[in-house]
Order: C-alpha cells, then sequence, then structure tokens
C-alpha cells in the first residue's frame, strides 16, 4: 500500500515536472518567435530600404513592444491608418471610380442641403478633426456659425461636418493601401544589424505590427491610399504637424534637382521633410515682369497650398507646415552637405544667410537669411521613397510653353481638349477630371507652374493625382490667370462631387476665404505673421467665383448647342446619392 502511494506521489511529481518543462519550452519557443518576426513595412521593398533612406538600420531593433520613440504623444495614440485598415473604414471619404462602382451596391442616404450640414444622422455629433482646435483664435474672428441647437461652431468645423465630407464609403481592399505591414523574413535580420556612426542623432526604432509604436510619419505612409494622402479627419495630422514643426532635426542637406534651392532635414524618429526656406515677404506681389518659370518659390504658398487642398476635400498635397529653423544650430553646424556649408555667410547687418546650389536664384544676391539666425520654411513631409513606392511623372497637357516666345499648342487650339480626350489615359477613367481638379487648385491660388504632375505607380492609371511642388502659387492676389483655368474652359468637365464642395464653399456660412483664415490659423508661422494676407484670402473668393461662372457658362453654351438631356458638363460621381442629394446651390 505504502509503496503504491510512494510510486503515485512520484509519477505526479514526475509529470509535474514534464508540465512544467513542457510549459516553460513552449514559453521559450514562443519568444523566439517574437523575436525572431520583427515587422516591417513594404509594397515591393521592405525596411532594409528604409535603412538606405536614412544611411541607417532600424528593423533589427524592432524586437520588443516597447513604443518609447521618445516623441509620441499620448494623442498620437489614437486610430491609425492600419487600425482603419483593420476596422470598417466608413468613415473615410474617397471619391473614386472603383469606390463607387461599390457604392451601387450599399446605397447610403445622405442629404445634403444648403447649409443643412448637420442633417446627416451619421455625422451629428462627429467630433472635429482632431487637427483642428476648438478654441476660438484670432484667425477664426468672423468665421463662426450657428448650429441648429444653437451652440456656435466654426465655419471650418462646419464645413468638416458637412456631408459631402463624410460620405460613408466601403473598406480600402487591401491593394488599394500603397505600403503594407508584413512579417519580416528571419534572413534579412542580419544586414540589418549594421549601425551608423551617426547613430547617436536618432532614436531606437522599437516599431512592430502594432501602430502605437509606429512614429507619425510612418503612419502618414501607411495611411497613403489609391484615392488619397490621408483620410478627412485623420487623427495622425495632429502628431504629425507638430513633429514638423518641434522635433529635433539632426540631419539637413540640399535636396539634388528641381530649379530652387530647398534641403530635406532628418528627424531623430528617422521621419524625413522637404523644406523650403522664406524668399519673399508675404505682402510683397510677385514682379510683373517676371516669367513663371522665373518667379520665386514661396514657404508660404507650400502651406497655404496643402491647407487649400484639404478645404477643398482633396487630399493630394503631402502636409505642409511652418516653421522657424535656426539656420546656425539646425543647418550649418549639423550639415554633412559640404556643398551647402560652403555658402553660409554673415551679411553686413549680422544676419546669417546661405544660398546653397541649384539652377535659379543660388547666389549670394539671392541668399536667404535668418533674422538673424531664425529663417521662416516650410516643411512639407517626405513620401515614401521611390525604392518603396515608385511615382510616374506626367507632362501636363496644358504645360505652358516655358519659353519667352513661344506659344503652347493649347493656347492656339480652342478644340485641343477633343485631341486630349481622345489620348490615354485621358480617354479612361477618371484622369480628365482629376487634371481639371488640379486645375481649379491651381487657378484659385493662381499657380502657373504646374508642367507636371505624379501618380503612384503602384495604382497604374485609376489613382488620384499628386499635387506636388506648389511654391509658386499666390503669388498675386490683384490679378487672377485665367488660362490657368482652359482644360476646365476647354473641356467643360467636373467633378460632380467637387462641384457640390465648390458650391458650398461658396456660400456665407463656409466661405471659402473664412475657412481658409481659419485652417491657416494653426500653422505655427500664424503667430509670426498670417500665412496668406488678406487680400490673397479675398482673391480665392473672387476666383472661387469665376470657376462657378466658367461651370455655369459651360451648362449655358450646352444647352443652347444639343438642347436639353442629361448634363454633359457634369461627370458623376455622386450618383449614389442623387435621390437624397438636393443640389447644392451658389450663394449670389
Ligand atoms: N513631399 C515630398 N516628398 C517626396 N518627394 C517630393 C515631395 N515634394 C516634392 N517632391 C519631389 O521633389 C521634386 C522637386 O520638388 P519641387 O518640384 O517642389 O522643387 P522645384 O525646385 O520646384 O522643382 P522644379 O524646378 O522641377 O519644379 C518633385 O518633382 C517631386 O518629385
Ligand atoms: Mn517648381
Amino acid at each position: 500500500m505504502r509503496r503504491t502511494r510512494t510510486m503515485r506521489l512520484l509519477m505526479r511529481r514526475c509529470s509535474r515536472t514534464v508540465f512544467l518543462s513542457l510549459a516553460l519550452t513552449s514559453l521559450a519557443l514562443h519568444l523566439l518567435l517574437v523575436a525572431l518576426s520583427p515587422l516591417v513595412y513594404q509594397s515591393s521593398c521592405q525596411l532594409p530600404s528604409l535603412g538606405q533612406i536614412h544611411r541607417h538600420t532600424l528593423g533589427a531593433r524592432a524586437l520588443t513592444n516597447d513604443s518609447s520613440t521618445g516623441s509620441d504623444s499620448p494623442g498620437d495614440r489614437a486610430k491609425t491608418p492600419l487600425d482603419i485598415r483593420k476596422e470598417d473604414s466608413a468613415k473615410m471619404d474617397i471619391i473614386g471610380p472603383q469606390r463607387i462602382a461599390k457604392l451601387n451596391a450599399t446605397r447610403t442616404k445622405i442629404d445634403i442641403e444648403e447649409g443643412q450640414g448637420y442633417k446627416n444622422s451619421s455625422t451629428k455629433g462627429a467630433r472635429p478633426s482632431d487637427s483642428l482646435k476648438t478654441g476660438r483664435r484670432k484667425g477664426q474672428s468672423g468665421s463662426l456659425v450657428k448650429k441648429p441647437n444653437g451652440s456656435a461652431v466654426s465655419k471650418l468645423e462646419a464645413l468638416f461636418n458637412h456631408p459631402l465630407y463624410n460620405i460613408p464609403t466601403p473598406p480600402i481592399p487591401e491593394d488599394d493601401w500603397l505600403m503594407k505591414v508584413k512579417p519580416k523574413p528571419t534572413s534579412e535580420r542580419s544586414t540589418q544589424m549594421w549601425v551608423s556612426d551617426r547613430e547617436i542623432d536618432y532614436d531606437p526604432a522599437y516599431w512592430n505590427s502594432t501602430s502605437e509604436s509606429h512614429p507619425p510619419w510612418l503612419r502618414f505612409h501607411l495611411g497613403i491610399s489609391r484615392w488619397q494622402l490621408y483620410p478627412h479627419r485623420d487623427v495622425n495630422m495632429e502628431p504629425l504637424t507638430q513633429q514638423l514643426s518641434k522635433h529635433r532635426i539632426v540631419s539637413a542637406v540640399q535636396r539634388p534637382g528641381g530649379t530652387q534651392l530647398k534641403l530635406v532635414i532628418s528627424f531623430p524618429n528617422y521621419g524625413q521633410a522637404m523644406v523650403k526656406p522664406m524668399k519673399q515677404e508675404r505682402d510683397e506681389e510677385s514682379n510683373t515682369n517676371l516669367y513663371y518659370f522665373s518667379d520665386f518659390e514661396r514657404h508660404n504658398a507650400e502651406i497655404a497650398a496643402f491647407h487649400l487642398d484639404r478645404v477643398l476635400g482633396y487630399r493630394r498635397i503631402p502636409p505642409a507646415v511652418g516653421r522657424l529653423v535656426d539656420v546656425v544650430k539646425e543647418i550649418k553646424d549639423i550639415t554633412t552637405d559640404q556643398k551647402l556649408a560652403k555658402t553660409f555667410f554673415t551679411s553686413p547687418v549680422g544676419n546669417v544667410c546661405f544660398y546653397g546650389q541649384c539652377s535659379y536664384y543660388c547666389s549670394t544676391e539671392h541668399a536667404v537669411c535668418g533674422r538673424p539666425q531664425k529663417l521662416e520654411a516650410s516643411l512639407a513631409v517626405m513620401l515614401p521613397d521611390s525604392s518603396l513606392a515608385s511615382r510616374h511623372s506626367w507632362r501636363s497637357p496644358w504645360r505652358r510653353s516655358y519659353s519667352r516666345s513661344k506659344v503652347a499648342v493649347w493656347e492656339k487650339d480652342p478644340h485641343y481638349c477633343n485631341t486630349v480626350k481622345k489620348t490615354p489615359p485621358y480617354d479612361k477613367g477618371t484622369r480628365l477630371v482629376d487634371l481639371i481638379d488640379m486645375t481649379i487648385l491651381d487657378f484659385l491660388m493662381s499657380n502657373m507652374d504646374r508642367h507636371h504632375y505624379e501618380t503612384f505607380e503602384k495604382f497604374g492609371n485609376n489613382t488620384f493625382l499628386l499635387h506636388l511642388d506648389n511654391g509658386r502659387g499666390f503669388g498675386r492676389h490683384s490679378k487672377d490667370e485665367p488660362s490657368i483655368l482652359a482644360p476646365l474652359e476647354q473641356c467643360c468637365k467636373i467633378r460632380h462631387s467637387t462641384l457640390l464642395r465648390l458650391r458650398l464653399l461658396s456660400q456665407p456660412q463656409y466661405r471659402l476665404s473664412d475657412v481658409m483664415r481659419e485652417s491657416l490659423s494653426h500653422d505655427p508661422l500664424f503667430s509670426v505673421a498670417p500665412l496668406l494676407s488678406e487680400p490673397h484670402l479675398s482673391a480665392l473668393d473672387r476666383r472661387l467665383a469665376t470657376v462657378l461662372q466658367t461651370v455655369r457658362d459651360c451648362q449655358e453654351r450646352q444647352r443652347s448647342h444639343r438642347g436639353g438631356g442629361a448634363d454633359e458638363v457634369i461627370y458623376d460621381d455622386v450618383s449614389d446619392y442623387k435621390t437624397s442629394v438636393t443640389p447644392v446651390t451658389p450663394a449670389g
């Protein structure tokens, strides 16, 4: 009896040991698995390419769940593109042919009426955009409107709450995201162990599959889709712009290519930005004797263009913010670019200046100068490197001649659009109306320099157009440039969703100049001076009226030529809402 009991006791102890060791082995295996599968970011390539961009390697250390990049504010940890991918992205407002096709299956009723931004139950109580503060600021003065419940709301919030900016959409298919997060094959681990000698300047990168561990610039990259650069009410916008304007700059080099001086700077979390320095005072108008191709690039135009693009509901310009850069501490002292370093000097009044190397205005006479060291600049978040997401550059069919004597074909041939319409990629899909969207943006800011536009190659011809390089906008407020509208005038086509938003912006309760003033008041440089002077803001309203008049003229011409029938001027991208959409009528 006693022996049997001892045996049973021994057996129990033995099996406990076996279970314990099994559990320990399993735990160890799990830990090993976690350690060997850091998650990286890829489109066609993977994180090593990211390492190439920054001349550093990161992924090998992305082994832990520790999100201590030391830079993200608690607000960063809200909903991110990755989270959005996982959940129903019903709040994302992207108008594209594919999406519209899908909408046929998911008919949604929204009620768009003149001045009835709160009628849609789905947007009732919607949070104001995270990138917009609710507090009243100087730039908001006179821009408050009454909600149906009597409380006041800013015009910009009212605009962004409007159903036209909150069209429910089905989830975005996996292939419609520009970048992917996927487990990194373990074999590449060793290549990522290389450590740069300037490592000390950068934060350790503990990134994994959880979006909270990603820095805002990476979240921005992961949030780019086939139809837009970032979603409406992007919770990442505030942390992203905060970092651009405040983060320590650890590297500054000249960006090669292009005609004018610009820099690429890097942050400790490996984020990068394209920097354009201030070259012209806000209230200065471009010299009328300068051709558009020899005009200065303006830092405030880059910033204002980003705001305008967002206000128009396009979201096709990379976020850009203003910053007072210390030209000594944040450029001269840290640059590894010898060519750039050589061009620094102190002006007769003691300001630190530099001019860099480029084909236009890179000389002592055109140097950019700090006061005495602080220089205003625009910082635009860099798109994913082309080794990760290649872009196609398209020559605009309405490109100007870039010659003092030649005239472009479109300037001589009023039927030029008939040729363009038959030419790929303008003969199919939304390319033509996308180009006209861009035309409207350019006319509003009077940018004559849109010689090219870009698209992400991954999405082929069926995608949005990137509106990069907006520095030559907002040069003159006292004059409009009707020739910029040539594509709209000659093709007489406009996206319905664009037209509806433009009409909304022409109404007093959403007035374009008011929402732009308010939007720009959130830029850090607002404390130095408003990004756009009042005459520039008024010019926006005047030009918007011209765009709407051009559309009406087109419709009138069409009616008189062909009689009644369908409206061929409007490209119908909102037909699914037609039953419930009451057209927004223009003011006046
Ligand atoms: N935010 C960005 N991220 C990545 N690349 C960018 C970004 N903005 C611009 N670029 C790229 O850099 C190139 C040069 O920038 P940009 O056009 O603004 O400068 P530029 O001096 O005006 O050039 P150009 O004289 O050719 O018009 C652009 O053609 C574009 O491909
Ligand atoms: Mn340019």
